[in-house]
């Protein structure tokens, strides 16, 4: 099955992976405080504005740091909120709404999920007919076709490495590459996995 972008996440430990039919060839890096992604050397050149953007960011927040990755520019204004204060809920709330869905052929949702320190998390969408922000208290899955509302998921990554690995090797068809995160004693963890 081809489901697209997915997030997972719940509630100490998330994922997000990059599926695509029509831009395989492009990878996760980290850039300053983000994981990118961008294309790889090989990739030819396109105008879509939606294929390379910061999917993971981890930011300090007046209540600890927090952990927001999501399948596009939505994943900066979603930080940047956080940074100031914003409770998750309306960080998602705000930036996806103001963003909304991609105005692309598919009218592709945007997803998004955050990690609290305080151990809250959530799962967040919009698509063209609605707007859904939810709290997780287990694993919990969405993406942008076919399972496009918050599903509980099983997933059993402990660690942030285990979480990319495993986001990159689920069923789903056309993986592309996929990043990881994790609550540890120390603060967020994050890893990425490209394939071969
Ligand atoms: N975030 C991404 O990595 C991403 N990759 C592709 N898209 C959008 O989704 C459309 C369909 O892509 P695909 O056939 O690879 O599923 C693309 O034309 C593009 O507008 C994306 N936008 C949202 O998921």
């Amino acid at each position: 099955m081809y489901v697209g972008r997915f997030v997972v996440v719940g509630p100490d430990v998330g994922a997000y992976r990059v599926s695509s039919r029509s831009f395989p060839n492009r990878k996760i890096t980290t850039r300053k405080d983000a994981l990118t992604v961008g294309p790889t050397d090989d990739a030819p050149e396109t105008d879509n504005p939606y294929v390379a953007y910061n999917c993971l960011r981890v930011v300090e927040t007046p209540a600890g740091e927090v952990a927001a990755f999501g399948n596009g520019s939505h994943v900066d204004p979603i930080a940047e909120k956080l940074e100031r204060g914003y409770p998750a809920r309306d960080a998602l709330a705000t930036s996806l709404l103001a963003l909304d869905y991609e105005k692309d052929d598919y009218d592709t949702p945007r997803i998004a999920a955050t990690i609290g320190t305080d151990g809250e998390a959530l799962i967040a969408t919009v698509r063209k007919d609605a707007l859904v922000v939810e709290t997780v208290e287990e694993p919990t899955l969405v993406a942008t076709y076919e399972t496009d509302a918050p599903e509980s998921f099983e997933f059993e990554a402990a660690s942030a490495e285990e979480a990319a690995s495993e986001a990159y090797d689920l069923e789903f068809e056309h993986a592309v590459c996929a990043a990881g995160v994790a609550r540890t004693d120390d603060g967020f963890e994050t890893a990425i996995e490209n394939g071969e």
